[in-house]
């Protein structure tokens, strides 16, 4: 009924509903909302791929409430005015699209006909967001009780058009059980603990971050993590500057106070302050023995490690991720696909994974909270908790994006937010940041543009 009513909805002037029933529960949704159509007055055609009469059970109690006739798949000829309802694979698609289906898809593609799928567009995969052959590319989608990973992860996403969740009654606490540990990432998740964060409150308080500088010629970075950390709510911001490059970060700081951190031995001294509340290291930072030996230090305080930091462990990872479950600070590393696969190369060619399962998997093994970035990205926490991302703009694929993200992070958990909170929530608010930005944005832009964490 959902399915039919989103149809004649935003499809009033279709002349022809094509419904395409698969052999499962999927298809048997197809029937109903067939039956419904042909109840309303509209004109329709449904088609089929193989012998009807396998359908079982519910399918096939569902196929027996349309009256009308039902054709074979390959001779559905795509006519202009078509408005197709993809009912041929839902949740149980295990294999690649068979080829009559994958046939049927690219005459409805070559035609630029509108396409609403039930559940999700046939050849997603509901787990992964992974294409199976081939797939619909839907105007609309509309699935039952909850979105499922499949509708968030990437491709999947771009192929479900506007998402619609429709409740067909069962209870929360079910779905909730089923849905395990893994969440969108909404301020629900993590508002309780920023609700905590008095922003009248003394400076101090509201949380010390430390951001570590790269050499001379790669220093802007940093910068831009610091600006971000202080408009993300950070009380004090303090770049931690080799001498080399304290000049030229002295020409570009006002608020950003200024620290010369040189060597281990000068690191080792300064974090006797236990008010350094947070750590970023790895903007522009450098790979190297430098960048191990600082973020091995920091592994008992809260840490961000991002870009060269999460690199210079490419051949020793060994060592930080015991150094990590052995000092058990609340540490957070923000791969992109490339430093993940350097870092977690077993898990990144592991094809029977999705992205979920991918971040779990590191986090784990990592003993860290894992951000594994993207237009779908996902934080993930050792003990099996997961949010994926669904706020960011395309536009936020911009140079500097991530290091705005770096200091978003280290302000929260400057300020005392746990470390996978600390990560979603910054996650969110660079999205909404990029949305405030609007199209064209530049990481200077996105910094202006972060806005207070919701009440
Ligand atoms: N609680 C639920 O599970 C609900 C399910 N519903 C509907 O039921 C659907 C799931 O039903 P099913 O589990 O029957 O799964 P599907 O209808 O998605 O497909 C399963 C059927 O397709 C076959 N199949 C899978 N992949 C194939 C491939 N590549 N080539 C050829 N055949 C393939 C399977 O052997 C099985 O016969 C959902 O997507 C949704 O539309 C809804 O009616 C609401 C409630
Ligand atoms: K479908």
């Amino acid at each position: 009924m959902a399915v039919s009513a989103a149809a004649l909805r935003l499809f009033p002037s279709a002349t022809r509903f094509v419904v395409l029933c698969g052999p499962g529960n999927n298809g048997g949704d197809g029937y109903v909302a067939a039956a419904a159509l042909a109840e309303s007055g509209a004109s329709l055609a449904v088609f089929a791929p193989g012998d009807v009469g396998k359908l079982k059970g519910d399918a096939a109690r569902a196929r027996a409430t349309y009256a009308g006739e039902v054709h074979a798949i390959e001779t559905y000829e795509p006519r202009t005015g078509d408005v197709v309802i993809d009912a041929l694979f839902g949740a149980g698609l295990v294999r690649d699209l068979p080829k009559a289906v994958q046939e049927a898809i690219s005459r409805v593609d070559d035609r630029c006909l509108p396409v609403i799928a039930v559940d999700l567009p046939s050849g997603i995969d509901g787990r992964s967001g992974a294409v199976r052959g081939a797939s619909f590319t839907a105007t609309h989608t509309v699935t039952f009780m909850a979105a499922k990973p499949g509708h968030l992860l990437l491709p999947g996403r771009t192929h479900c058009g506007s998402l619609e969740v429709f409740d067909i009654g069962i209870p929360d606490r079910l779905v909730r059980s089923r849905a395990g540990d893994l969440r969108i990432n909404t301020p629900a998740v993590w508002q309780q603990h920023a609700r905590g964060l008095d922003p009248a409150t003394h400076k101090f308080k509201r949380g010390h971050l430390v951001v570590f500088s790269g050499p001379q010629t790669s220093t802007g970075a940093a910068r831009l993590s610091a600006m971000a950390g202080l408009n993300a709510g950070a009380g004090l911001v303090t770049l931690a500057s080799p001498p080399e490059a304290l000049a030229a970060n002295a020409a570009h700081l006002t608020a950003v106070m200024l620290k010369e951190i040189g060597k281990a031995g000068d690191l080792a001294e300064w974090l006797k302050d236990r008010r350094l509340g947070a750590f970023v290291l790895g903007p522009g930072f450098g790979v190297g023995k430098k960048a191990r030996e600082f973020a091995l230090m920091l592994c008992g305080r809260a840490l961000v490690l991002d870009a060269d930091a999460v690199t210079a462990f490419m051949e020793r990872r060994t060592e930080l991720f015991d150094r990590i479950a052995a000092e058990g600070g609340q540490v957070v590393m923000t791969p992109h696909e490339g430093e993940f696969a350097r870092l977690f190369p077993e898990i990144a060619a592991d094809t029977a994974l999705s992205k979920i399962e991918k971040a779990l998997a590191a986090a784990k093994l990592s003993h860290a909270v894992i951000l594994y970035k993207g237009s779908d990205t996902v934080v993930a926490a050792p003990s099996g908790r997961a949010v994926v991302n669904a706020n960011a703009p395309p536009w936020l694929a911009t140079a500097g994006s991530g290091d705005v993200l770096t200091g978003i992070i280290g302000a929260h958990l400057a300020q005392g937010m746990p470390a996978f909170e600390a990560a979603a929530a910054a996650v969110w608010r660079h999205g909404e940041a990029g949305m405030r930005a609007g199209r064209g944005t530049t990481a200077e832009t996105l910094v202006e543009n972060i806005a207070p964490l919701p009440e």
